[in-house]
């Protein structure tokens, strides 16, 4: 029996393959960092060529660090930076345009006149999400709009729209699978979550042909063999899911109530609410968890655009720390007198405020201000924003779990984890398998062909590395957070 399934993470800022074996430990692991393009304030771009050519070398480089060939892989699992986008030529797989990436603020106007007019309701509605850039459906309009001769191209169905997931998916099979999974279709303000189904009405609302499309498929299935002169050999390609959806699968938040946060670029809480979707009265986001079986999980979700990326603010911004890392003991020195204050909305507020064109602030300097308040106002920003996401879900969900389970670069931060659980005065649990998105992936797959267990056998895997406990005192706690609630509020007008 083949000893590996192959899974692929193509995140924001690095591609990365892993050999996963059956027991769910990590045999070989390859990473490459993305170019990002920055062409104007408030644009994030990717060349399409660097994402596929970076997963590329990954998987090469995995396979050939563990002596592996392709008879060596069951299964191949992606997944994969959400709502990033791209339109490609079916002939050549070439993109027509750099991809926009899902922190793209420039149709903050397209969608702003979207909901001045009314749409609002009907997409909330059909999609579980909200009229805002992050997601892919204006972003297809603008290089519809942008590209000489794109919309003929995409009446006709010359061209193809994808996430990333799709855009791999077509290039690894050699042009021969147009396919995407339900979370990520979930993503792109076109697809009725309810239905599990493209949605006319919103195509026609935001200008998408049909003929544009891919197939939508479950997150487990048959999504293609891989062109067998990329590896030496043929390899199916058997799961597919959204980032943060696959690090629920990889966390193995399963059962309604479960909630997991991944703190990579920006962070990402889900509340499993089982197979009912339950709109959010609190502006969190109703969305796809996993489709197994052709059955859909739902999840609330809280979406926050800057975590690790304020981190990397303090080093490549500030310069005041020259490793991620440095950044945990820099604010442990802080004054503790002092109650410093971020809000880093680099690009905007997601969830629950959803602000596009805020922009961010520091509250609270004084002259003895210096890099350990700075340090440790980035860090704290991050656990402020978690209590303002778990907050909204307890509001949407009363009986959720009062355990949160996290992942991410940026869990490596003992002082950001024991800070999250002060703050929210309650336990973060981080585990011993820090892979989780990865080793979500790699479940799907390994699911789909029977390399590993069922749920519940999965599920009872997952092993607690250290639980983090609250120590704050309730009152300093509640202080802080009308602290940051009131730095919000100046910034915005009004919490
Ligand atoms: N020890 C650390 N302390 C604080 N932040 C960290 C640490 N290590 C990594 N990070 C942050 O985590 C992020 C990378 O996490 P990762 O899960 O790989 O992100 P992504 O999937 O978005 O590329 C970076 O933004 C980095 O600044
Ligand atoms: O690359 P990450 O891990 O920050 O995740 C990006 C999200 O999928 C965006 O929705």
């Amino acid at each position: 029996m083949a000893a590996y399934i192959l899974a692929i993470d193509q995140g924001t800022t690095s591609s990365r393959a892993l050999l996963v074996r059956q027991d769910g430990s990590v045999a070989a692991l390859a990473q490459e960092e993305l170019p990002q393009h920055f062409p104007a304030s408030g644009h994030v771009e990717q060349e399409a060529e660097d994402i596929f050519g970076t997963v590329l070398n990954c998987c090469r480089a995995v396979l050939a660090k563990a002596g592996a060939t392709a008879s060596d892989i069951a299964a191949i699992g992606i997944t994969n930076q959400r709502e990033t986008t791209l339109v490609w030529e079916r002939a050549t797989g070439r993109a027509i345009h750099r991809a926009i990436v899902w922190q793209d603020r420039r149709t903050a106007e397209a969608c702003a006149q979207l909901e001045a007019d009314g749409h609002g309701a009907l997409v909330n509605a059909r999609t579980g999400l909200l009229l805002d850039p992050y997601f892919s459906a204006t972003k297809i309009a603008h290089i519809l709009a942008a590209v000489p001769g794109a919309r003929e191209g995409a009446e006709t169905g010359e061209l193809a729209f994808g996430t990333v997931d799709s855009f791999l998916l077509y290039r690894l099979t050699g042009g021969r699978a147009h396919v995407t999974d339900a979370t990520n279709a979930a993503r792109t303000l076109l697809f009725d979550i309810h239905r599990g189904e493209w949605d006319d009405d919103l195509l026609a609302l935001f200008g998408v042909p049909r003929a544009l499309l891919p197939e939508v498929k479950d997150c487990a299935a048959d999504f293609g063999t891989t062109d067998p002169a990329l590896f030496g050999g043929p390899i199916p390609i058997r799961g597919v899911a959204g980032d943060q959806q696959a690090a629920m699968v990889g966390q193995a938040c399963f059962a309604p109530g479960m909630v997991k946060s991944t703190y990579g670029t920006g962070c990402f809480a889900l509340l499993n609410t089982g197979t009912t979707p339950v709109a959010s009265s609190s502006r969190l986001l109703t969305t796809i968890a996993y489709q197994i079986g052709g059955q859909r999980t739902y999840a609330l979700e809280g979406s926050i655009f800057v975590a690790g990326a304020a981190v990397q603010w303090l080093r490549d911004g500030l310069r005041i720390i020259s490793t991620a890392s440095e950044s945990d003991r820099l604010a442990a020195q802080a004054d503790s007198g002092q109650d410093v204050i971020l809000v880093p909305a680099f690009v905007g507020l997601g969830a629950p405020y959803w602000r596009p064109e805020v922009r961010g602030a520091l509250f609270g300097l004084t002259r003895a201000t210096g890099p350990a308040e700075l340090a440790r106002a980035a860090l704290e920003s991050v656990c402020f924003q978690t209590v303002d996401l778990i907050d909204a879900m307890r509001a949407d969900w009363p009986d959720g779990d009062t355990v949160l389970r996290v992942d991410g670069g940026m869990t490596a931060s003992d002082f950001t984890m024991q800070r999250l659980a002060d703050l929210l005065g309650a336990p973060v649990d981080r585990p011993v398998q820090k892979e989780t998105t990865v080793l979500g992936a790699a479940y799907l797959a390994g699911l789909e062909c029977g390399f590993f267990p069922p749920p519940d056998v999965f599920a009872g895997q997952w092993r607690l590395e250290r639980r983090f406990t609250p120590q704050m005192l309730p009152e300093v706690r509640a202080g802080r957070i009308a602290q940051w609630r009131d730095a919000v509020g100046r910034l915005i007008g009004g919490v």
